[in-house]
Protein backbone atom coordinates (compact mmCIF):
# COMPACT_ATOMS: atom_id res chain seq x y z
CA UNK A 1 0.00 0.00 0.00
CA UNK A 2 1.14 3.41 -0.65
CA UNK A 3 3.28 4.69 2.34
CA UNK A 4 1.79 7.98 4.60
CA UNK A 5 3.63 10.70 3.82
CA UNK A 6 3.57 13.24 6.31
CA UNK A 7 3.26 16.67 4.72
CA UNK A 8 5.49 18.79 6.97
CA UNK A 9 5.23 22.19 5.49
CA UNK A 10 3.76 24.23 2.35
CA UNK A 11 5.12 27.32 0.81
CA UNK A 12 3.72 29.34 -2.60
CA UNK A 13 7.01 29.37 -4.74
CA UNK A 14 8.10 29.80 -8.37
CA UNK A 15 10.11 26.62 -9.02
CA UNK A 16 13.31 27.28 -11.15
CA UNK A 17 16.57 25.61 -12.03
CA UNK A 18 19.43 26.69 -13.14
CA UNK A 19 20.28 26.48 -16.93
CA UNK A 20 24.44 26.27 -16.41
CA UNK A 21 24.48 26.42 -20.34
CA UNK A 22 22.36 29.96 -20.70
CA UNK A 23 23.80 31.41 -17.06
CA UNK A 24 19.49 31.59 -16.42
CA UNK A 25 17.08 30.51 -14.19
CA UNK A 26 14.05 28.78 -16.23
CA UNK A 27 11.29 28.15 -14.87
CA UNK A 28 10.33 24.25 -13.82
CA UNK A 29 7.86 22.61 -15.24
CA UNK A 30 5.91 23.20 -18.52
CA UNK A 31 4.87 26.48 -19.32
CA UNK A 32 5.08 30.16 -18.41
CA UNK A 33 6.55 30.69 -14.92
CA UNK A 34 3.68 30.19 -12.20
CA UNK A 35 3.64 29.91 -8.33
CA UNK A 36 3.27 26.05 -7.38
CA UNK A 37 2.83 24.85 -3.92
CA UNK A 38 5.62 23.90 -2.52
CA UNK A 39 5.66 20.74 0.28
CA UNK A 40 8.14 19.44 2.29
CA UNK A 41 7.04 15.63 2.88
CA UNK A 42 8.46 13.45 5.19
CA UNK A 43 8.01 9.44 4.80
CA UNK A 44 8.21 8.62 8.96
CA UNK A 45 9.23 4.55 7.45
CA UNK A 46 12.20 5.48 6.34
CA UNK A 47 13.03 9.10 7.57
CA UNK A 48 13.28 9.97 4.04
CA UNK A 49 12.29 13.32 3.09
CA UNK A 50 11.46 15.05 -0.48
CA UNK A 51 10.17 18.11 -1.93
CA UNK A 52 7.01 18.27 -4.34
CA UNK A 53 5.90 21.31 -5.97
CA UNK A 54 2.90 21.14 -7.85
CA UNK A 55 1.29 24.36 -9.60
CA UNK A 56 -1.78 25.85 -8.24
CA UNK A 57 -3.29 26.13 -11.18
CA UNK A 58 -5.96 23.43 -12.55
CA UNK A 59 -3.77 21.14 -14.38
CA UNK A 60 -1.80 20.80 -10.69
CA UNK A 61 1.17 19.94 -12.85
CA UNK A 62 3.97 18.36 -10.37
CA UNK A 63 7.36 21.21 -11.15
CA UNK A 64 9.36 19.11 -8.88
CA UNK A 65 9.62 15.94 -7.52
CA UNK A 66 12.93 15.81 -5.40
CA UNK A 67 14.23 13.64 -2.62
CA UNK A 68 16.29 15.09 0.43
CA UNK A 69 20.13 13.57 0.62
CA UNK A 70 22.08 14.02 3.53
CA UNK A 71 24.51 16.60 2.86
CA UNK A 72 22.57 18.87 0.89
CA UNK A 73 23.62 22.82 1.56
CA UNK A 74 20.05 24.74 1.78
CA UNK A 75 21.62 28.55 0.56
CA UNK A 76 18.73 31.11 1.82
CA UNK A 77 20.46 33.59 -1.33
CA UNK A 78 18.20 36.18 -0.34
CA UNK A 79 15.19 36.49 2.16
CA UNK A 80 12.46 35.29 -0.84
CA UNK A 81 15.11 33.22 -3.13
CA UNK A 82 16.90 29.96 -1.49
CA UNK A 83 18.54 26.81 -3.53
CA UNK A 84 19.78 24.10 -3.53
CA UNK A 85 22.24 21.34 -5.85
CA UNK A 86 20.79 17.96 -5.94
CA UNK A 87 22.95 15.30 -8.19
CA UNK A 88 21.85 17.19 -11.92
CA UNK A 89 21.08 20.64 -10.99
CA UNK A 90 20.61 23.73 -8.83
CA UNK A 91 17.23 24.13 -7.78
CA UNK A 92 15.54 27.60 -6.96
CA UNK A 93 12.42 28.52 -5.28
CA UNK A 94 11.38 32.52 -5.38
CA UNK A 95 8.89 32.40 -2.42
CA UNK A 96 5.54 34.97 -2.26
CA UNK A 97 6.32 35.61 0.62
CA UNK A 98 9.21 36.06 3.36
CA UNK A 99 7.03 34.33 6.57
CA UNK A 100 6.28 31.62 3.95
CA UNK A 101 10.36 31.31 2.45
CA UNK A 102 11.34 31.01 6.85
CA UNK A 103 9.19 28.57 6.92
CA UNK A 104 9.92 26.34 4.76
CA UNK A 105 13.85 27.24 5.21
CA UNK A 106 13.28 26.34 9.18
CA UNK A 107 11.29 22.69 7.83
CA UNK A 108 14.18 22.21 5.45
CA UNK A 109 17.18 22.55 7.82
CA UNK A 110 15.39 20.17 10.28
CA UNK A 111 15.09 17.72 7.89
CA UNK A 112 18.78 18.44 6.81
CA UNK A 113 19.81 17.82 10.26
CA UNK A 114 17.89 14.65 10.79
CA UNK A 115 18.56 12.85 8.17
C1 LIG B 1 17.78 40.00 -8.28
C2 LIG B 1 17.82 39.61 -9.74
O1 LIG B 1 17.69 38.18 -9.76
C3 LIG B 1 17.64 37.62 -10.97
O2 LIG B 1 17.57 38.19 -11.99
C4 LIG B 1 17.62 36.08 -10.96
C5 LIG B 1 16.20 35.56 -11.15
C6 LIG B 1 15.67 35.56 -9.76
C7 LIG B 1 14.42 34.74 -9.49
C8 LIG B 1 14.43 33.41 -10.06
C9 LIG B 1 16.87 35.06 -8.95
C10 LIG B 1 16.73 35.54 -7.55
C11 LIG B 1 17.65 35.91 -6.68
C12 LIG B 1 19.09 36.05 -6.88
C13 LIG B 1 19.96 35.73 -5.67
C14 LIG B 1 21.32 35.55 -6.32
N1 LIG B 1 21.00 34.89 -7.59
C15 LIG B 1 21.81 34.17 -8.38
O3 LIG B 1 21.41 33.59 -9.36
C16 LIG B 1 23.29 34.13 -8.03
C17 LIG B 1 23.99 35.31 -8.69
C18 LIG B 1 25.26 34.72 -9.23
C19 LIG B 1 24.79 33.35 -9.70
C20 LIG B 1 25.88 32.38 -9.84
C21 LIG B 1 25.67 31.06 -9.49
C22 LIG B 1 24.41 30.61 -8.87
C23 LIG B 1 23.52 29.97 -9.93
C24 LIG B 1 23.70 28.48 -9.72
C25 LIG B 1 24.03 28.31 -8.27
N2 LIG B 1 24.67 29.59 -7.90
C26 LIG B 1 25.40 29.79 -6.79
O4 LIG B 1 25.92 30.85 -6.57
C27 LIG B 1 25.52 28.66 -5.78
C28 LIG B 1 24.57 28.96 -4.64
C29 LIG B 1 24.65 27.89 -3.59
C30 LIG B 1 25.45 28.10 -2.49
C31 LIG B 1 25.53 27.13 -1.51
C32 LIG B 1 24.85 25.94 -1.63
C33 LIG B 1 24.06 25.71 -2.73
C34 LIG B 1 23.96 26.69 -3.71
CL1 LIG B 1 22.99 26.39 -5.09
N3 LIG B 1 26.87 28.56 -5.30
C35 LIG B 1 27.57 27.46 -5.46
C36 LIG B 1 28.95 27.47 -4.90
O5 LIG B 1 27.09 26.47 -6.00
C37 LIG B 1 23.66 31.72 -8.22
O6 LIG B 1 22.81 31.47 -7.37
N4 LIG B 1 23.89 32.96 -8.62
C38 LIG B 1 19.58 35.06 -7.89
C39 LIG B 1 19.29 35.61 -9.21
O7 LIG B 1 20.16 36.16 -9.90
N5 LIG B 1 18.02 35.59 -9.64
Amino acid sequence: NATELFDMCQARATVMMYDDAGKRWVPAGSGAQAVSRVHIYQNPNNNSFRVVGRKLQADQQVVINCPLMRGIKYNQATPNFHQWRDARQVWGLNFSSKDEAMQFANTMMYALDVL
